[in-house]
């Protein structure tokens, strides 16, 4: 079966495969910026890149090899120097209008409550004020904030904060989600939970998700494929790795888990020298 399949039970619990649509299709796409001097810096170089439609990828990478990138060219934030970029098996133009982003930093307007700015994603998009508060009641209950509608995100804790964030987003029903590193500034504990809370809504309505982080720990807990990136200048992928650790995962336990250690290890000996090579890179480039 390949990665672009899924498998759908019928009522005699019979197994049949269908194709599942391919979310993202990156195909040898190279990524240059324009630097100081007239110059310019080569940050990804020809990069083939398949998500399916009910993936959940982890991309990992040494510091500055170009994750961001990557995420940026599917969100059509960012046009590729070469290559193509097939959204649902269609060629991306602008803005990927079929995807939600979730950053590091988190995009909540201090002027609006949690449950306006939760409703606000489907506001805009012609949804009467209303129906859109109902909706985002509904997802706020989804996160665990049901007591907290009338809040202001000044009153949050970084963890409710990051709640609030993934309801505003969901609330929106993207096919396709691009996290970029979204529980980076969350204390340990905390990161745990929203994994634990991100995978419990992914596994009600599978969606593709491209998950960026620097850590492998978590990468391996949430993910059911990983692919790991080069350290730049013409960063690529030199790294895919399936993570077989049955569904469902309790986040917390899973590092004890063998098939866990033994995966990480893998890993591990691919990034090692990547890791080594970027930090010794930013250094020279300090001097
Ligand atoms: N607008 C830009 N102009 C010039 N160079 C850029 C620009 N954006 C990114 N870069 C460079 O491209 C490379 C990839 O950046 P990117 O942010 O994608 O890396 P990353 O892997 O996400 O890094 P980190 O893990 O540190 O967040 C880096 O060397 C960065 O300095």
């Amino acid at each position: 079966m390949g990665s672009g399949e899924l498998k759908n039970f019928q009522s005699k619990a019979e197994a049949v495969t269908i194709a599942a649509p391919r979310a993202v299709r990156l195909n040898n796409v190279s990524i240059s910026f324009g630097i100081a001097g007239g110059k310019r810096f080569d940050a990804v170089a020809g990069t083939d890149l398949d998500v399916a439609g009910d993936e959940f990828l982890a991309i990992v990478g040494p510091t500055g090899c170009g994750k961001s990138t990557l995420l940026n060219v599917a969100a059509g934030l960012l046009e590729p120097a070469s290559g193509s970029v097939e959204i649902f098996g269609r060629p991306l133009k602008g803005l990927n209008r079929q995807a939600g982003y979730l950053f590091q930093q988190d995009s909540l307007m201090p002027w609006k409550t949690v449950l306006e700015n939760v409703a606000i994603g489907l506001e805009v998009s012609g949804v009467s004020t209303s129906e859109a508060r109902k909706s985002a009641m509904e997802w706020l209950e989804r996160v665990g904030l049901g007591g907290f509608a009338d809040r202001y995100p000044r009153m949050l804790s970084g963890g409710q904060r990051k709640r609030v964030g993934l309801a505003q987003v969901l609330i929106r029903n993207p096919k396709l989600l691009l996290m970029d590193e979204p529980f980076g500034p969350l204390d340990a504990q905390t990161r745990l939970i929203m994994g634990d809370l991100l995978l419990n809504l992914w596994s009600e309505d599978k969606k593709a998700v491209m998950f960026v982080t620097h850590d492998l720990d978590e990468a391996i807990a949430l993910a059911d494929r990983i692919v790991i990136m080069s350290a730049g200048p013409k960063s690529r992928i030199i790294g895919d790795f399936r993570v077989s650790i049955p569904r469902p995962r309790d986040i917390a336990e899973i590092r004890h888990d063998p098939a866990f250690t033994e995966l990480h290890k893998s890993i591990w000996h691919a990034l090692r020298e990547e890791v080594m090579t970027a930090y010794q890179q930013t250094n020279v480039a300090a001097q």
